[in-house]
């Protein structure tokens, strides 16, 4: 579907589970100024930040945006196998996960259900045309499917960041940091026979958003693109450090990019397993089923999902300025 012609149909309705997080604050005003996508709600996890700071900061960007009406849902605090011990990327985004800035407290509150009972009425209310749009560890999704045997058929679509096909990690060269956050959460979510389609850094990579950007934007008097200007500092410190690049990786809306409009991205099917111990903990291997293997293996009969394999990267990069600077 074109972007006119998504544009023209109803918008589809997403869930952003998030963890902000400096690009998932950019994610999320960018899918609020998307027209392809209506936001019907935000459910928040650990990753970036702790879950209760990413429930904090997720109310915080609301407010921000002038859209409280959006409810938010806070999401576990622990991973499926209920380990406490959480690797948490404040480095990336700062010791609040909004680039230090210390904004005031948001006024509102998480309403009364998790992230998890959120995502399976949803779903249930509106059958076939929710997408969840996954930018952080995957535990509320799991957590969803194994309460609901229904969420898997009931769920649109889980379009989700993650992975690292056939490239380094960024937590180690193994492992990419979302599903190394939960591996075992992230195993059940690509094996659960939902439509899953996996954007992993292979492709988030690609989509950079220069210190050239950064001057345009910060030159806009547009609402987020001046919020934006304050956090971004610390994510660029990182990625200046990290990968001695002079920009930073567009992960989080690249990927609601590609949730509001899939053409903007190639992809592949195969069948996805979850490493989810030992040095490879987090490795995520796709079986591109061009071998009839003789024995049965753990890919076996599994469902398939669809694994990002290119990126219209300028054009990515575009849409998320034009629509932070139009705000
Ligand atoms: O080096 C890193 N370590 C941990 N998390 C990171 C790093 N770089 C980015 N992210 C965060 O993890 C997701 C992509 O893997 C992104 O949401 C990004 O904010």
């Amino acid at each position: 579907m074109s972007f006119s012609d998504a544009m023209a149909a109803q918008p589809k309705k997403i869930i952003i589970d998030t963890d902000p997080g400096i690009d998932d604050a950019m994610a999320i005003f960018v899918a609020l100024q998307s027209p392809e996508v209506e936001v019907i709600g935000l459910t928040t996890i650990y990753g970036n930040v702790y879950t209760t700071l990413a429930t904090t900061n997720a109310l915080h960007l609301l407010e921000v945006a002038g859209r409280t009406d959006i409810p938010v849902a806070e999401g576990s605090h622990v991973s499926i196998t209920n380990n406490k011990k959480l690797r948490i990327a404040d480095f990336v985004h700062g010791k609040d996960g909004l680039g230090n800035q210390n904004f005031p407290p948001p006024k509102g509150k998480p309403i009364e259900q998790s992230a998890a009972k959120f995502l399976i009425e949803q779903a249930k209310l509106y059958p076939g045309k929710v997408t969840v749009v996954a930018l952080g560890p995957l535990t509320n999704i799991a957590l969803a499917i194994q309460r609901d045997p229904a969420f898997s058929k009931n769920i649109g679509q889980i379009v989700l960041l993650g992975g690292a096909f056939l490239v380094n990690g960024n937590v180690n060269p193994a492992s990419e940091a979302n599903i190394f956050g939960d591996p075992d959460a992230a195993d059940i979510v690509f094996t659960s026979g939902a439509d899953v389609v996996a954007v992993g850094i292979n492709v988030t990579h690609q989509v950079v958003f220069t210190d050239a950007d950064r001057e345009k934007l910060s030159r806009s008097d547009g609402k987020f693109a001046q919020y934006l200007c304050k956090i971004l500092d610390v994510y660029f410190s990182y990625h200046h450090d990290a990968y001695n690049i002079k920009g930073v990786y567009l992960h989080d809306p690249a990927t609601i990019l590609a949730a509001a409009d899939p053409s903007l991205m190639t992809y592949t099917e195969g069948v996805v397993r979850v490493q989810t111990s030992g040095i490879t903990k987090g490795l995520t291997i796709l079986y591109n089923k061009q071998k009839r293997f003789g024995e049965v293996t753990e890919w076996t009969d599994k469902p398939t999902v669809k694994v990002a394999v290119t990126a219209d990267a300028p054009t990515l990069v575009k849409l998320v300025m034009e629509r932070l600077m139009d705000s």
